[in-house]
């Protein structure tokens, strides 16, 4: 799913305008009814007291149409406009005459901490004050009204985004922030739905249809996208009926260390478990045992330290190599890495120990394959790009940072975001079962085994990030958050392959007599 700039939303309603004809107004008419379809569907007339909060641009516009259907079905409803400045929009205005019309009544103008109404913590309170709009530090009452929502207790639903958070900059004051309990976008989410300074304020989203046009949507390239099961199953290979191990390529994972060779073990395994025909696993001396009794379908070469990686020697030619995991940093594993770097020509998944070699001794990014897949959790990431201010501007210099060097970068955690240059794709599987040690193996792992069958390193990093975060999702229904091991991951990866192609369940429905 697309996520959309600020401009672009604002350039998609008037395209919308004018290719639909549409009278001024008509899409925040269709913004405001759509939400109370929402809310009336699951209130069913319910008396709770809804308190709507309107600011006085579009966002507290959408509000007003919200509150003028509440009235009108019955509801419980009062409306206050949160007088912020002087220049209303026009859209605002026309619906503030027409709730007039139902209430006859002005809504409650609020201008500072005297006016705030009291609330009881089983109201619902309707953030309308900022949308998308929001375009400089909020006044300080505004803050305590903020404050005030969120120390009433009260269910809050945000109108397209909490009021207080910009679509495209950090956050200036965490306080000044509403909570949202619940956020309707529209059209699409916003990329700060996902970021790990801003996600907590949308704990709980949906994104509204607006009627915005289809070409637009479809032709308008954007920064950022949502990766879920409908952008992968497009990129799911199927098996031939005459298929045969020879079609699904040879992983070869190198790294292991005298204490860390279980991480290989996990890695050679998920190589296996996404796909590819044969695994290698290529260790010290000191992990032939373990790697070939616990994980038979694997071969194993051993390098000729017990301890750690000294030589890479191998006489097979792999189809993907994943390098890094569990490896260490000795001076002859650094040496041969940067000589495996220079010789190979086969795409590479670099991860761990292999990428703090890189950070340690930059010169090495200059020798690093294009479209190599570089994986890195966040500390990892600060080696490589050095420290950032906010999310923004770390995601600025991950792009820079895979544009000069011509790298794909996969920033782990809830919500792992692929950069590829300017592009950014955010999962949306995962879970934080998940933060257990290994799990980032697994992943190594699952993309080498994707590379192996022929996917491109862009559809390899895509897919193997969301089927990792789906069978970490699956298992999470056995194990919980605490007992979920990184090994249980591989156990599911079966069924997370399964999954793309259930169909959701359909509601059941009674026969007539
Ligand atoms: N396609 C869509 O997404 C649609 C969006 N609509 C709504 O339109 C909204 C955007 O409307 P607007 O552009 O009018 O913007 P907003 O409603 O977000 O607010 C802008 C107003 O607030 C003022 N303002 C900004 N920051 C302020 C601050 N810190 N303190 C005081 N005042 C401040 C601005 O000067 C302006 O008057 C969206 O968020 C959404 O709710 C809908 O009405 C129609 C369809
Ligand atoms: N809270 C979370 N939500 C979703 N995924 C998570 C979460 N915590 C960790 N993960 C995933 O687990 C993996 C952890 O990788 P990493 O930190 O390298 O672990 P390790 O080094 O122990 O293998 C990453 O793929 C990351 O995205
Ligand atoms: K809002």
């Amino acid at each position: 799913m697309k996520i959309f700039s600020k401009e672009q939303i604002y350039q998609g309603d008037k395209i919308t305008e004018e290719r639909q004809e549409l009278p001024a107004s008509e899409l925040m008419e269709r913004a405001g009814l759509q939400i109370f379809n929402w809310m009336h569907m699951r209130m069913q007339g319910a008396q709770v007291p809804v308190h709507i909060f309107c600011g006085i641009g579009n966002n507290g516009g959408d509000g007003l149409v919200l509150a003028r259907h509440l009235i009108t079905h019955g509801y419980n409803v009062e409306v206050y406009v949160v007088n912020c400045g002087n220049s209303r929009s026009d859209d605002f205005l026309t619906a503030y005459d027409k709730v007039k019309e139902v209430t006859k009544k002005w809504p409650k103008l609020l201008k500072c901490e005297n006016d705030f109404p009291t609330f009881h913590k089983d109201d619902i309170i309707v953030d309308a004050v900022f949308g998308i709009g929001l375009n400089r530090k909020i006044d300080d009452w505004i803050k305590a009204l903020f404050k005030h929502f969120k120390a009433s207790g009260a269910f809050t639903l945000s109108v397209d985004i909490p009021s207080g958070l910009y679509t495209d900059a950090p956050i200036e004051d965490r306080e000044g922030v509403v909570r949202a309990n619940y956020t309707l976008s529209f059209q699409a989410p916003k990329a700060i739905f996902f970021l790990p300074e801003t996600a907590e304020y949308t704990a709980q989203w949906e994104v509204i249809d607006v009627g915005i046009d289809r070409e637009f949507l479809m032709q308008t390239e954007t920064e950022f996208e949502l990766i879920s099961k409908n952008e992968v199953i497009p990129i799911y290979k199927p098996r031939e009926r005459f298929s045969h191990k020879g079609l699904f390529g040879h992983g070869l994972i190198i790294g292991g260390s005298y204490g860390k060779i279980g991480a290989v073990q996990l890695a050679s395994r998920s190589v296996l478990s996404a796909g590819a025909g044969l695994v290698t696993a290529y260790v010290p001396k000191c992990g032939y045992l373990p790697i070939q009794t616990s994980l038979p379908e694997a071969m194993v070469i051993t390098d000729e330290d017990e301890y750690s990686i000294t030589s890479i020697k191998f006489d097979l030619e792999p189809t993907a190599i994943g390098i890094g995991i569990g490896m260490g940093k000795a001076a002859e594993s650094f040496k041969v890495f940067k000589t495996l770097l220079t010789s190979t020509k086969v795409p590479m998944v670099i991860d761990a120990d292999a990428l703090n070699m890189i950070s340690e001794n930059k010169e090495l990014l200059e020798l690093v394959p294009e479209n190599s897949i570089l994986t890195p959790h966040p500390k990892e990431l600060e080696r490589l790009i050095g420290n950032w201010t906010d999310d923004f501007d770390k995601l600025k210099k991950t792009s820079e940072f895979s544009l000069k060097h011509k790298v794909i970068v996969i920033i782990k955690g809830a919500n792992t975001i692929t950069v590829l240059g300017e592009k950014k794709f955010i999962n949306v599987t995962g879970n934080p079962g998940m933060s257990t040690g290994g799990s980032g193996d697994v992943l190594t792992g699952i993309i080498t085994g994707l590379l192996c069958q022929s996917y491109s390193p862009v559809e390899a990093s895509l897919f193997g990030v969301y089927l990792h975060g789906r069978a970490g999702d699956m298992a999470l229904e056995e194990y919980g958050y605490q007992s979920l091991l990184a090994s249980n991951i591989i156990d599911y990866m079966g069924d997370a392959y399964i999954d793309l192609f259930k169909q959701p369940e359909q509601p059941q429905v009674e026969e007539a007599e």
